[in-house]
């Protein structure tokens, strides 16, 4: 449903935060991003959704084209939904106003000075009890759980009705056991609505429970991309050993310099 083709991003302090990079994403798949920190992940997550512009390569959505275009763009930013690590709730408002602001994209900045549709408050409450949390609708947001708004921040991508969700970081501040909870719910609503995902984790073994794919960045390029059944156990324990213990620069670098992504061989030194 999405082809990036040779897209490269260079900010302008220089950084070449991600080389030219081809990938299909298929609709309904669930990828995961792995890769240390500053390998590219947030930069490929935001370039998916035109938050930064390529330097250079073309991003092609089903449906709309080239994001290229301005209205091409607005068409695929409003069915893409965002998900954040510190969730990006605004304290003050209920889980269900928060949930809400998804809707915004769907109408004109003038309408949004007067309620939203009652159609669209019935949609956020559907919203909320997929994400079990229909009995805190009228709570405060700053009175959830970690885990919980997390779960609005789920709620207020789907009620954008999107075809794709993209989330950075969702549990880099929960506990392993609710990061579990949040990711199975997304997985689930992901896999039964077939929305495309593309999430970034740090913990190998939430990748390779909850994806499908799984893509390893290292300084701004793919440089692993397998079917998580492409995972071995052994391999997985190298990646922890390496994560564990530093890695070797000079082997990362040798295979970021491969102009292809390799597959499962790659991915031990990947991270
Ligand atoms: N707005 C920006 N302006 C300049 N450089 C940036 C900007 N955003 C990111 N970078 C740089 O681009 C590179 C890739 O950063 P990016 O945030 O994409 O990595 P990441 O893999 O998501 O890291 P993390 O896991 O820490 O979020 C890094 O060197 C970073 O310092």
């Amino acid at each position: 449903m999405l082809a990036l083709n040779r897209v490269a991003v260079t900010y302008g302090n220089g950084t070449q935060a991600l080389k030219p990079t081809s990938l299909k994403l298929a609709q309904g798949q669930f990828v995961v991003l792995l890769g240390r920190s500053g390998a590219g992940k947030s930069t490929l997550i935001r370039t998916l959704n035109g938050l930064v512009a390529p330097t250079s390569g073309s991003i092609i959505a089903d449906g709309v084209g080239s994001l290229d275009g301005e209205r091409a763009l607005r068409v695929h930013r409003r069915r893409t939904g965002m998900i954040f690590q510190q969730h990006q709730l605004i304290g003050r408002l209920s889980a269900l106003d928060n949930v809400m602001t998804g809707r915004l994209g769907y109408h004109s900045s003038f309408r949004t000075l007067f309620p939203l549709p009652r159609s669209d408050r019935q949609l956020g409450l559907e919203c909320l009890a997929r994400v079990g949390l229909l009995d805190k609708a009228l709570v405060r947001a700053d009175q959830l759980s970690g885990g919980q708004q997390q779960r609005v921040g789920i709620a207020r991508a789907l009620v954008q009705q999107p075809r794709l969700i993209l989330a950075d970081e969702p549990v880099a501040s929960l506990d392993p056991e609710t990061a579990v909870e949040v990711l199975s719910q997304l997985r689930h609503i992901c896999t039964t609505d077939g929305i495309t995902a593309v999430i970034s984790l740090h913990q190998i073994d939430l990748a390779r429970r909850f994806g499908d794919r799984v893509i390893a960045m290292r300084d701004g390029s793919v440089v692993a991309d397998a079917s998580v059944d492409e995972l071995t156990d052994q391999m997985c324990a190298s990646i922890y050993r390496s994560e564990a213990s530093g890695r070797s620069s000079q082997q990362a670098h040798h295979h970021s310099s491969h102009s292809q992504p390799q597959p499962v061989a790659a991915m031990e030194a990947a991270l």
